[in-house]
């Protein structure tokens, strides 16, 4: 399947999910295994992404030596991984569980080791099972974006989705 990121033009009705945290309170972890969110993910990323306005969340993250790609700057796919995170709790501010169907990102300025990148993400759209969410980061200049990234996610029913895999095995430490 060949996909872009191309937002309908009407979306369907979305409201803020009663039980989405106030603004400026964290989203709880995927799980503690995750890899984008998990405290006990072994070279997890380790993103918290807060809820804020509307349909809008921020996230932050360190960006460790461990993360390089080019010598002094983030590899490209850590930076992919952080987006897929940040992108992929969003849709939890209206209540919908996803998946990943489509991911793109824009790398825009080298990202170095040691800074903290900040995110901005938004859900744009809704149409069907697809909700349509946009994300930007930088480094302490919210006018000076470093990357972008814009993702098609797909609602899913948790138990049915990764019930044949997440047996308790799967989620206990390593
Ligand atoms: C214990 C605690 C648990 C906590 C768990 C938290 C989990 C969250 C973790 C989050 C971690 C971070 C996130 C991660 O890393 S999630 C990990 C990466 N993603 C995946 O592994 C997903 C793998 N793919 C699938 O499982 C299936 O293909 C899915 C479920 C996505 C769709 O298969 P399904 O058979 O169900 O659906 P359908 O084919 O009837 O299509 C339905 C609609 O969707 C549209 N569509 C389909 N594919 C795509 C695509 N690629 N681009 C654009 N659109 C696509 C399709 O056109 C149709 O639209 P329309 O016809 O209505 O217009």
């Amino acid at each position: 399947m060949s996909t872009s990121f191309s937002i309908p033009d009407v979306s369907d009705p979305m409201s803020r999910h009663p039980k989405a945290p106030a603004p400026g309170e964290p989203f709880r972890l995927h799980h503690n295994l995750c890899h984008g969110c998990g405290d006990d993910a072994p070279g997890g990323l380790h993103v918290t992404v807060y809820a804020g306005e509307g349909f809008a969340t921020t996230a932050e993250m360190t960006v460790e030596k461990w993360m390089m790609g080019g010598p002094g700057v983030i590899h490209g796919g850590v930076l992919t991984a952080a987006f897929d995170e940040v992108l992929g709790t969003t849709p939890l501010i209206i209540g919908t569980p996803v998946v990943t169907g489509h991911l793109q990102v824009d790398f825009r300025k080298p990202i170095p080791i040691g800074t903290t990148l900040h995110f901005n993400a938004e859900v744009v759209a809704k149409e069907r099972r697809k909700v349509f969410v946009r994300a930007t980061a930088h480094l302490g200049d919210p006018t000076e974006i470093v990357a972008s990234a814009s993702a098609i996610f797909i609602e899913i029913d948790l138990k049915e989705h990764f019930g044949k895999y997440a047996d308790s095995a799967s989620l206990s430490r390593p």
